[in-house]
């Protein structure tokens, strides 16, 4: 009996339509089998972004520490749980999209956070990310009682990496290093406004017949975390391994307005031996 009840939840929880949220854009416009098709399609800009941001990062990977790529490679688990979220609008696909975001900050947070910021019980980066580990597995269990309020808690991550990189760049003066701060920025500011605005003025957008914010969250979102883990990366690499003599660089042009910013190492490879 009890098998019997537990099987039926769990068939619930894949159901379409079984997650509490539901975005403004109209559901099934195009398709019977997609419930927001719009949101589902651009949730596919992740998967072309993090390839390349893989690619741009791996420099600075390799001389700093591989495992900053996992960053990257569960950028692409997002975007592919935001898809199935978006197709299904189901309780799995929501908490897979949430938990998979929590696990990419958890990832950022181990391998980036300043060591000048720790705590100051904690000694090193090891027992840092241990902490944050464990710290990141109890949140994971606990998201379950209010799934609602997840998404939420998530934004305030925006906030306190936006404070964490403000302490960081207090005195800073560098022309281009500045400039993708404000980049970083404006991209999470109009990211988080159309967030907010198809949450909560979806009424207002209907009657403009404009229903799509939500997925234009999502390419602004992957823009602003392209740019905020190169700077947040390049403060690492000054403040970790200054011998390899980090700059900033876009691609596919530095002279282009538009482009994925990115890290070069100008340290010769004899510099870098001697340090
Ligand atoms: C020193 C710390 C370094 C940490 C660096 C880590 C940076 C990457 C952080 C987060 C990845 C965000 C991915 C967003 C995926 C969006 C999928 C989505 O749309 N999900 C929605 C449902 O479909 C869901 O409602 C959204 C929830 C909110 C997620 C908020 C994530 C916080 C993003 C922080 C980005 C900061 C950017 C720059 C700030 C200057
Ligand atoms: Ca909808
Ligand atoms: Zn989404």
């Amino acid at each position: 009996m009890g098998g019997v009840c537990s099987t039926e939840k769990m068939a619930k929880a894949f159901a379409y339509e079984s997650s509490d949220i539901d975005w403004c854009e109209d559901n099934y416009k195009y398709s019977e089998h997609v419930v927001e098709y719009f949101n589902t399609m651009s949730s596919f800009f992740f998967f072309i972004i993090s390839p390349v941001m893989l690619y741009l990062l791996h420099p600075y990977a390799k001389e700093r520490n591989l495992a900053i790529h996992l960053v990257w490679i569960l950028m692409i688990f997002v975007g592919l749980f935001s898809a199935y979220f978006h197709m299904t609008l189901s309780f799995v696909g929501q908490m897979l999209d949430e938990l998979s975001i929590m696990w990419v900050l958890a990832v950022g947070y181990s391998m980036w956070f300043p060591r000048k910021l720790f705590p100051s019980f904690i000694k090193d980066r090891t027992t840092f990310s241990k902490l944050v580990f464990t710290i990141t597995v109890i949140t994971s269990v606990s998201s379950f009682v209010k799934p609602t309020v997840n998404a939420y808690v998530l934004n305030c991550f925006g906030l306190h990496l936006l404070y964490t990189l403000a302490v960081e760049m207090r005195y800073c003066t560098d022309q281009k290093v500045l400039r993708l701060a404000k980049l970083s920025v404006a991209l999470w500011v109009l990211a988080i406004t159309c967030w907010i605005s198809d949450r909560f003025s979806c009424s207002f957008w209907q009657q403009l017949n404009f229903c799509y914010l939500h997925g234009i969250w999502h390419i602004l979102i992957v823009m602003a975390v392209a740019h905020a883990t190169t700077l947040i990366a390049y403060l690492d690499a000054n403040n970790e391994i200054p011998y390899s003599l980090p700059g900033l660089q876009y691609w596919p042009s530095d002279k282009w307005t538009i482009g994925l910013p990115h890290i070069v190492l100008k340290g010769t490879p004899k510099t870098r031996k001697q340090c």
